[in-house]
């Protein structure tokens, strides 16, 4: 009954932009352009809330850009739209079956309320010592490599030092376990397994499979490599550092201390969740809690040898700094360090697309009412249950309208007063990055402090200068970094380095 009262979904009567193949629908133009290119320019021609058509003649895709319409999924319905049947499972591959994985209202809240308190704003206060002290291993690693190198490295892909950084904090503060800077078997197995699973094969692979996926669910069991490939780091991290981790700290649970890692101990002891689970969450979280870090600190490299003023301007506000900042003097007193850090995020979330399917018939309110193929004029969208929605984050995120330059790295532009509609969407810093609502990125504080610590540090001890390459953007599961006329050999982001 509650079906047929439903209202019928609208979304068939959306404006929908020309040139979509019979075969591969608009996807193959997704995939064709830059990331976010081909949304932006339907945007120009559509509006703000539109279908595509997907491959092999799957159902009609929503495309919702509309800031009211997206703040209402993310935040009042999130737990009525899944990750779909193409997300979910690359979500197992390369992180796991762990928050990011779990659906369901009660399954994430239980699974949120256990995590959240070591990952809370007080914890990273607590922690902050030793995020630095972390940091400063990989950095001190780097300028000894400089010295051995007359303080010049030349063509260095920034990536292995920025990698090295993030995973050896996470693996010092989540979870009380040594990487030794990045430098151990263990971190170098992890990251080298990582670069396996992005391969631009995989990239290729993953974008056929995406397709293929949206139609024949069940290929995500076969055992086709280059998908299979994907796994590779989460596999390596559950038979490697994450027995490690649990075999080290099982018999000396702390109580009192805030890390990840004893708070799933601690709740495996009093059965709230079982060994299983442990392992789940924690090659969730190293692999999590250190990608996007990882590249966000590289394009924001690669983007300050190509703005060299800005690269001063940051070296002059850090120099200028009497001592240590602490975690408070990093939210608030650094504002360029501040600009650059969200300037990066806009160009660059690591998340691309967002993409959702509706579990029940539902409504979706808009800010920018649309006009039906039968001449309505409406200020919602209804939708069915099995409805793809996907919001094209990068796309939202450089859109010249609201923007102006969309695709230009201008830090300055966060320190001066900004326009009503670059604050249209919410989120950190009116952006979509991290998310928004009860399944925003959980780490996205731990993420912002590891960032500027690390990214101060070799600001204050390096001068990063271009190789003159040129960069494209691909998708991977996540925005990769790939070097034209090289792309067999991974994702990077080549830089000059000259110690001061
Ligand atoms: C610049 C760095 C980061 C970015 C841009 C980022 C971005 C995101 C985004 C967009 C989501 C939502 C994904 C979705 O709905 O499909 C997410 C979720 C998540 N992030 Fe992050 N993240 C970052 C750093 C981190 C760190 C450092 C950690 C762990 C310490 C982490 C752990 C997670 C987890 C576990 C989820 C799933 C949350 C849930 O579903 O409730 N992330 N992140």
């Amino acid at each position: 009954l509650k079906r047929f009262l439903a209202p019928k979904s609208s979304v068939s009567k959306l404006a929908t932009p020309p040139g979509a193949d019979l075969v591969w629908g608009h996807e193959k133009i997704v995939f064709d352009m830059q990331p976010g290119r081909a949304f932006r320019n339907w945007i120009e021609k559509c509006g703000l809330t539109f279908r595509i058509k997907a491959a092999f003649q799957a159902p009609d895709i929503l495309v919702l850009c509309d800031p009211v319409g997206i703040e209402y999924l993310l935040q009042k319905r999130i737990y009525d739209y899944h990750h779909s049947d193409v997300v979910r499972p690359r979500v197992a591959r390369f992180l796991g079956k762990g928050l990011g994985w779990v659906e369901g209202e009660d399954q994430h809240k239980r699974m949120k309320r256990l995590i959240s308190p070591t990952l809370s704003a007080e914890s990273i206060r607590a922690m902050s010592g030793d995020v630095r002290d972390a940091a400063s291993k990989v950095l001190n690693n780097l300028t000894r490599t400089l010295e051995s190198s007359d303080g010049c490295l030349q063509n260095i892909d920034i990536l292995h030092w920025t990698a090295k950084s993030a995973l050896n904090i996470v693996g010092h503060v989540a979870f009380l376990y040594e990487f030794d800077g990045g430098e151990s078997q263990d971190a170098k197995d992890i990251l080298k397994a990582r670069r396996q699973g992005v391969t631009p094969m995989a990239r290729y692979a993953g974008f056929m499979f995406l397709m293929l996926l949206r139609r024949f669910p069940i290929l995500n069991d076969l055992p086709i490599p280059t998908i299979q490939a994907q796994g590779i780091a989460k596999k390596t991290i559950q038979n490697g550092v994450a027995r490690e981790m649990v075999r080290r700290n099982r018999d000396f649970v702390d109580k009192d201390q805030r890390d990840l890692l004893t708070a799933l101990l601690v709740a495996s002891t009093e059965n709230r969740i079982s060994t299983e689970e442990v392992n789940e969450q924690i090659s969730t979280f190293v692999m999590a809690g250190h990608e996007a870090t990882t590249l966000t600190l590289g394009f924001t490299i690669w983007e300050l040898t190509r703005n060299i003023p800005a690269q001063e301007r940051l070296r002059e506000e850090l120099s200028r700094w009497p001592g240590e900042p602490t975690y408070d003097d990093y939210l608030t007193g650094l504002p360029y360090l501040d600009a650059i850090l969200k300037e990066t995020l806009r160009m660059y979330p690591g998340l691309t697309y967002m993409e959702r399917v509706a579990t029940k018939a539902d409504a979706i309110p808009l800010k920018d009412p649309v006009i039906l193929g039968d001449g309505q004029v409406k200020s919602f969208i209804e939708v069915s249950p099995g409805q793809t929605v996907l919001i094209p984050i990068i796309a939202i995120q450089r859109l010249d309208s609201v923007w102006k330059d969309g695709d230009t790295f201008r830090p300055e532009r966060w320190l001066g007063d900004r326009s009503p509609e670059e604050k249209l969407w919410a989120g950190y810093a009116n952006l979509l990055v991290f998310s928004n609502g009860p399944r925003t990125c959980i780490g996205f504080k731990l993420a912002i402090y590891v960032y500027k610590v690390v990214l101060s540090g070799l600001i204050s001890r390096f001068r990063f200068e271009p190789t003159g390459d040129e960069l494209s953007l691909g998708i991977a599961s996540s925005l990769q970094p790939w070097l034209n006329g090289q792309m067999e050999k991974g994702p990077q982001i080549p830089v000059h380095i000259h110690a001061l």
